[in-house]
């Protein structure tokens, strides 16, 4: 049985027109694990890069996982209009650079965003051919040990996390789709065939 649920009413696409692809879910569902899984088996989807104030974990590395800028350069990007969205999340900035995400658009590439839900609206907004999927947890206890199991945060990070994990659970409506993550492999393979069918593939 597929984990894939419809949300609403997103009609097939009548062209081949590739359209962007919005994966977002509560902080340790395991968003980056899926991306990174369905991407070592499938390279040629575009992962976009967003830029970040948050400082680098272990084993990040500029330009791979983030642009890891200070306040100074984000306040710059936003000024600049460099950014396609951006937004506050747990304490610190993260935001979509505009231009990559229209020329790979433009390349006719698959695209893929990953980014919070506020980004998500404002994707919505500014182009509403969007595809939004909402990655979710088996459980609410299950993303506790997520979250708490990946030892990247501290407990008071984590409980902030948690709480904007509780309003983007609330939101989940709001999406095209959702997929559960109980299996990497499977929501992989799930993502993958949604990001396809949005290119008329
Ligand atoms: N299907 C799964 N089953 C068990 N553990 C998983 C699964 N998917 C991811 N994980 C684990 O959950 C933790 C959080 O995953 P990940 O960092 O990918 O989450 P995320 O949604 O990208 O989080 P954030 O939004 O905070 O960046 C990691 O330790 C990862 O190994
Ligand atoms: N609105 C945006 N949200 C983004 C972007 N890049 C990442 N994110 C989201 O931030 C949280 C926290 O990420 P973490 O790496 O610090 O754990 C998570 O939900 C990401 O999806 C972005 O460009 N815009």
């Amino acid at each position: 049985m597929s984990s894939a649920v419809s949300r609403g009413a997103t009609p097939a696409t009548p062209d081949r027109q590739p359209r962007l692809t919005v994966l977002s879910g509560p902080s340790g569902v395991g968003k980056s694990t899926v991306v990174a899984h369905m991407r070592k088996v499938h390279p040629e989807v575009w992962l976009s890069v967003s830029a970040t104030t948050r400082k680098p974990r272990p084993g990040e590395r500029h330009g791979v996982q983030y642009f890891f800028v200070d306040d100074e350069e984000f306040d710059k990007l936003i000024a600049n209009g460099e950014l396609l969205e951006w937004a506050e999340f747990a304490g610190n900035r993260y935001g979509t650079p505009r231009q990559a995400v229209l020329d790979h658009l433009a390349a006719g590439e698959p695209v893929l965003l990953e980014i919070d839900l506020q980004g998500a609206r404002l994707v919505r907004e500014s182009m509403p051919e969007a595809r939004l999927v909402f990655l979710a947890p088996p459980s609410w206890e299950e993303l506790v040990r997520r979250l708490t199991g990946r030892g990247t945060e501290s407990a008071e990070v984590i409980e902030r996390r948690l709480a904007a994990a509780r309003v983007e659970l609330a939101a989940e409506k709001e999406f095209d789709e959702t997929l559960v993550n109980t299996s990497v492999e499977d929501v992989s393979r799930e993502l993958l065939a949604l990001m396809l069918n949005n290119s008329g593939e």
